[in-house]
Formats: C-alpha cells, structure tokens, sequence
C-alpha cells in the first residue's frame, strides 16, 4: 500500500554543511512534495545552492539525511547514484551549456552518459524533439551556445535538463537575467511542463513574479535552516521581519500588481484559471 512517504519526493533532515569555519547549513529540514512546484527562496548567500547541490549529492553534509525517491543520495557507491541521478534534470545558474558543443550535442551529454549503447541517429532526433519542446526554433539545434540570447541559452539548459524525461527538476534562480517578457514566458514554459509531464520542481528563485505566478509553496532559507515553508498566503500570516519585507515590499507589491494585471494567470491548484 503506498504510504504518505511516497508522496514526499525529496526529505531533508538535520542538514548541516560548512566550509571550513563557515556554516552554511545547521539543522535544516525541508520536504518536496509529489508534483509540486516548489520556490526556494532567501537572502544572498543563505545557501540554496549549496542546499540543491547537497540533495542531488555534489556537496557531502556534515551531518544530516537526504534521501530523494526514498533513496539516500549521501555517500552513494557510483553505480547506484547513476541510477537516481537518471531520474532528476538539473538546471545549474547560468545555464552551463557546453561552449564547444552545440544545442542539441548538449542536450545529448546526458543522454550519451546513461545511454552509450544509442545510435546517433535516435540521440540526434531526441535532443530535435527536447529543443522543440521548450520552445526554440528547431534551427537552434546547430547552434553553439554563443550564437544565442540569454533566454535562448536558458532554453537550450532546460532542454538538456528534460534530456531523460526526469520525474523532477531543479532550477537554480533559471529567470535570472531575463527581461520580464522573456521571465515570464519561461515561468509559463516551466508550468506547462510541470503539467503535462507530472514534474516535480526544485525551483530557487529571487523572482517575485515567479513565485506568485507558478510556485505551489515557498520555502523560505534564512538563519541556516528552512524557517518557514508554505503557499505566499501562510508565509504573509507569519510574523517574520524578513519574510514580511520580501513579500510585502516595494517589489512583492509589484509582484502583486502584475499578477492581478495578468488576471487569468493561474497559480496551479487554486482554480482560478
Ligand atoms: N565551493 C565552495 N567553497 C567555499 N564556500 C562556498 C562554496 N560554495 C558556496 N560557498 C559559500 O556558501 C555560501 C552559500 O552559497 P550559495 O551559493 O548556496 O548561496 P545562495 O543562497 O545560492 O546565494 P545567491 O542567492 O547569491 O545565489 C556563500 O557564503 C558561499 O560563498
């Protein structure tokens, strides 16, 4: 029968990480629900990526329990971390394309990474299939990533990202540098996979707008842990300085205005579409 435990995808508890002298993380606990968009947010420097990079198992805690599809992802033997890393897409800040390589032989690298046995003539219509998919030109596909705006160069991540089909994503801060227009239409991007392909989403973000238009819950890093996470609504009830700040700020009322402005805009599950 399945339990409550496997509708939590990612479950981190008692996190502690340092570099050196310095403590990133100190008892920190967080969990990712099944098919939820959830929005990472906190000060410069409060530790979401380090926190993305402890989960996905390139930054060894101290202390702590990460486990993502109820499997651990500390201290893995290679063969058994392969087979989880298969499952997950990750989109690194700034994009980390392959310069030498061009979109679609970056979308191919994981591909050939768990699959060497393919042929090139299935890797070669698979990553035209992603590129399409996250809605560059199929022209994009020969291009080096030099040759492309920045909101194509985000594209060209996330479609390397979904190379695997993954069951979840992660997204570290993927609008940043985008002109609204183009945020926007990467948020509605990030959405509408999320949707059709049951995506669970690890989304670290400073865009307010991002967070009102698409994200199901936020948790919110400050003081070395997660001191709060919820849908905006159950964060603004909360009587935190920092928290009242960011959301109710000059900015979060901007946020709030272009929602409002965008009227149909649907934060998933609310109904309102
Ligand atoms: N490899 C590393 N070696 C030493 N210190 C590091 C390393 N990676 C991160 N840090 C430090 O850990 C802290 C948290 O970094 P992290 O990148 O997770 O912050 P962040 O919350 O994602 O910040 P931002 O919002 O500015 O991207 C910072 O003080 C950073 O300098």
């Amino acid at each position: 029968m399945p339990s409550a435990d496997d509708d939590i995808i990612i479950r981190v508890r008692g996190l502690r990480t340092s570099f050196g002298d310095q403590v990133i993380h100190d008892g920190l606990d967080l969990d990712v629900r099944r098919g939820e968009i959830l929005g990472v947010v906190g000060g410069s420097g409060t530790g979401k990526s380090v926190l993305m990079r402890a989960i996905i198992g390139l930054q060894p805690p101290d202390e702590g329990e990460i486990t993502v599809f109820g499997e651990s992802t500390i201290g893995r033997e290679e063969t058994e971390a392969v087979e989880i890393r298969k499952r997950w897409g990750v989109l690194f800040q700034g994009g980390a394309l392959f310069s030498t390589l061009t979109v679609a032989e970056n979308v191919q690298v994981p591909i050939r990474e768990f699959y060497p046995e393919l042929d090139l003539a299935l890797l070669d219509e698979i990553a035209s299939y992603k590129v399409v998919m996250t809605g560059l030109p199929a022209e994009a596909g020969p291009k080096y990533p030099a040759e492309l705006s920045g909101g194509m160069k985000k594209r060209a991540g996330l479609a390397r990202a979904l190379a695997l089909d993954p069951e979840l994503l992660f997204l570290d801060e993927p609008t940043a540098g985008l002109d609204p227009i183009g945020a926007a239409g990467f948020d509605e991007l990030t959405h509408s996979l999320q949707q059709t392909m049951g995506l669970t989403v690890f989304l670290i973000t400073h865009d307010l707008d991002t967070l009102y238009a698409i994200c199901d819950r936020v948790a919110v890093l400050a003081d070395k842990k997660v001191i709060a996470v919820g849908t905006i609504d159950e964060l603004l009830a909360l009587d935190h300085p920092w928290i009242q700040e960011y959301f109710n700020g000059p900015r979060g009322r901007a946020a709030v205005a272009t929602q409002e402005a965008n009227g149909a805009r649907k934060k998933p599950g609310t109904g309102t579409d």
